[in-house]
């Protein structure tokens, strides 16, 4: 009896309908691409790991981390499919693990417990991101960088004063992963109408804490309506989710299996864009020309070298319009606590 093709799991991430596809052969003309996770020994970088490990889309994973790689590094190379895999442990092996990357996952850092918030975790998870960006920045400066470390509000802008400072930023290239806001909009709008998640479609706008989550209710694809009280409760669910997760963990972490989930998403629309495939939208925190704030979330059309152009955040309800007035205090001062930061410390380590 003949055996069944090897499945394997990739995601087509558009606008509509969104759909999970299972694909049993590489086709010819996919350009398979070298991708690093930094922090892949944690909660989320273990199993974003394994969903990059399936992918048809890949030829080498890079795995780094402080610790433990070695034996996530092995224990991924078991399994049938044709990713290589290799793993580097401690700051020596940074650089090695960081050579011919095109994509850098970095979910590398502490998580929040009961009581904090994402910007409590600045004080460990700046210095962090600034290291490993720095790395990146000498030893694959033309890849992409996907950054999941919170306060993601903060890291991204210290992600872009580093590269700057390196003379290697390219704002195509640095983006913050978002996706998870967008992967739950989608699921409690689903549930609270009773409608099939995976062809629903919510744009999130804004950043990524609280307030600054910005779900646009009023631009789901295809459309729903509200009562107020709906809107009021949906947005709230959506902006308090990763504290209803860290909740429920109860001091031991936050979002690791939906978050390694929405970075493999993410990873899958930024590679098949990389390969040329066209319309691929998807939501991210970028460098922002086109709102009033220097970062800002919307929905990104992915291309061939990253961000292609900003899809913009359309036509805004009142209601929206206040939730983006309510949350300029905080995204302003969570940018410029970034971009304060990585002034000190590019001037510290020079
Ligand atoms: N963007 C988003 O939507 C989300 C972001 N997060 C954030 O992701 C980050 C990681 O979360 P978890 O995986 O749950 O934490 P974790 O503590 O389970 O794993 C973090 C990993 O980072 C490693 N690490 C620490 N310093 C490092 C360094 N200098 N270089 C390389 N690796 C280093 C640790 O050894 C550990 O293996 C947190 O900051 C968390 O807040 C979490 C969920 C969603
Ligand atoms: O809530 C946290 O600390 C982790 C996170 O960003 C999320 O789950 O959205």
């Amino acid at each position: 009896m003949n055996k069944p093709p090897t499945l394997f799991i990739s995601f087509i991430s558009s606008v509509t309908p969104k759909l999970i596809r299972y694909t049993s052969i590489l086709s010819p003309s996919i350009q398979t691409k070298n991708v690093a996770v930094l922090g892949a020994s944690g909660g989320i970088g273990q199993p974003l790991s394994l969903l990059l490990k399936l992918s048809p889309l890949i030829n080498n994973l890079s795995l780094y981390d402080i610790q433990h790689t070695k034996g996530v590094g092995v224990d991924l190379s078991h399994i049938e499919t044709q990713v290589k895999v290799k793993a580097y442990v401690g700051k020596e092996q940074l650089s090695d693990a960081l050579k011919d990357m095109d994509l850098v996952l970095i979910p590398a850092g502490v998580p929040r417990k009961p009581g904090m918030t994402r910007d409590d975790l600045f004080i460990t998870n700046a210095t962090i991101v600034a290291n490993l960006v720095s790395a990146c920045a000498k030893n694959c400066s033309q890849a992409i960088l996907a950054i999941i470390t919170n306060p993601i509000n903060s890291t991204v802008p210290i992600a872009t004063e580093i590269m700057k400072a390196y003379n290697v930023y390219n704002e195509k290239k640095i983006i913050g992963v978002t996706t998870l806001d967008v992967i739950r909009a989608a699921t409690f709008v689903a549930e609270a109408k009773g409608l099939d998640s995976l062809r629903v479609f919510v744009p999130v706008i804004g950043g990524h804490s609280g307030n600054t989550i910005i779900p646009l209710l009023s631009q789901i694809s295809p459309p729903v309506s509200f009562s107020q009280q709906e809107l009021d409760s949906l947005t709230s669910r959506i902006q308090n989710a990763g504290t209803e997760v860290v909740e429920a963990k109860a001091g031991t972490g936050s979002a690791t299996l939906s978050m390694a989930h929405a970075g493999a998403r993410f990873s899958f629309s930024i590679l098949d864009a990389l390969n040329g495939k066209t319309g691929i939208i998807d939501c991210g925190y970028v460098a922002s020309q086109e709102t009033e704030f220097k970062y800002f979330a919307t929905p990104l059309l992915l291309g061939r070298n990253g961000v292609e152009t900003s899809i913009g955040v359309g036509k805004l309800s009142e209601y929206e319009t206040k939730l983006i007035e309510k949350a300029k205090p905080e995204l302003n001062a969570n940018i410029q606590k970034g971009i304060d930061f990585a002034k000190q410390y590019l001037t510290k380590s020079r």
